[in-house]
């Protein structure tokens, strides 16, 4: 079975992740970034999690698990040492309600890629859980691959994209414009820091497709 990948959009959902220890801390430091609103029922937390509580980034319920603590929860987490523990987390969630057991991938609606952002850019590894340390160096090879230029390059390309669904009517012609963009040339005067001559290009290529002389005020 295949799974099937989407980007979540957590912002202010409550997900309660079930345990504080090494695996919730990691699960709940990549929902803090997705600015999920977050509440741990653990009887014992890490320090950095305990951190996140003081700086007021999540909600702590010192105490152990009951199946009323997950009833109003967009996301559900699992992630005790104890097995029972976590099979009771999944018996007390509805089929509407996405849930991860760190110990029970057959169980799980769904399963956490290995992941990093470069700003816009997101990669996400997975290998079904046949090997999480592989996704995890798989991922540390591609990060090194994806540095800081592809930030800038994906806030250019964000620009002209919406300079181009503005001035380009033609579905085509829009196409053929943003697919231009992909070109080497337009990455590399991103890397080199040749913003001018890389947004002059661009307008060019709007100026080709209108076959007039257009100057766009955001990129100009
Ligand atoms: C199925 C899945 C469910 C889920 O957690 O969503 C799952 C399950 C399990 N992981 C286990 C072990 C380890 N997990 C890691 C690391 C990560 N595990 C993550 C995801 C996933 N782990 C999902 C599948 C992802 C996929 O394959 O696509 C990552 C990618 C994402 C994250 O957790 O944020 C994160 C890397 C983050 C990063 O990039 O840094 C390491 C390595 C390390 O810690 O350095 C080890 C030790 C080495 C090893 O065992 O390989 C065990 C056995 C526990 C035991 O021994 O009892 C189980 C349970 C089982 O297999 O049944
Ligand atoms: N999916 C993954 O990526 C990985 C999963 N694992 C699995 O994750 C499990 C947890 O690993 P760690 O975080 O390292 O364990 P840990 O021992 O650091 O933390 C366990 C946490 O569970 C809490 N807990 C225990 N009983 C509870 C209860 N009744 N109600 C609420 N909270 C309770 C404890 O207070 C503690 O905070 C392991 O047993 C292992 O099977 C391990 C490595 C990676």
């Amino acid at each position: 079975m295949n799974e099937y990948p989407v980007m979540i959009r957590l912002k202010k959902k409550k997900i309660t992740v079930i345990g504080g220890g090494k695996v919730a801390e990691r699960k709940i430091n990549s929902l803090l970034q997705a600015e999920g609103n977050v509440v741990v029922v653990s009887p014992v937390v890490t320090k950095k999690i305990q951190t996140w509580v003081e700086n007021n980034q999540l909600t702590w319920f010192k105490k152990e698990f009951e199946p009323a603590d997950v009833t109003s929860s967009f996301l559900v987490i699992a992630a005790t040492n104890k097995r029972k523990i976590n099979q009771q987390v999944a018996e007390a969630v509805n089929e509407f309600q996405l849930l991860n057991l760190v110990d029970d991938p057959e169980k799980s609606n769904f399963i956490v890629p290995s992941s990093f952002q470069q700003g816009n850019l997101t990669i996400a590894v997975s290998t079904s859980g046949s090997s999480p340390g592989l996704a995890k160096k798989i991922k540390n090879d591609l990060a090194q691959q994806f540095d800081d230029t592809y930030a800038e390059y994906l806030e250019f390309l964000r620009a002209c994209r919406d300079e181009v669904k503005q001035r380009v009517e033609n579905p085509e012609k829009r196409r053929q414009v943003l697919k231009e963009l992909l070109r080497d040339e337009f990455f590399e005067l991103t890397r080199t820091g040749q913003i001018n001559e890389r947004n002059k290009r661009f307008l060019s290529l709007l100026d080709d497709e209108k076959g007039r002389g257009n100057h766009s005020k955001g990129l100009a």
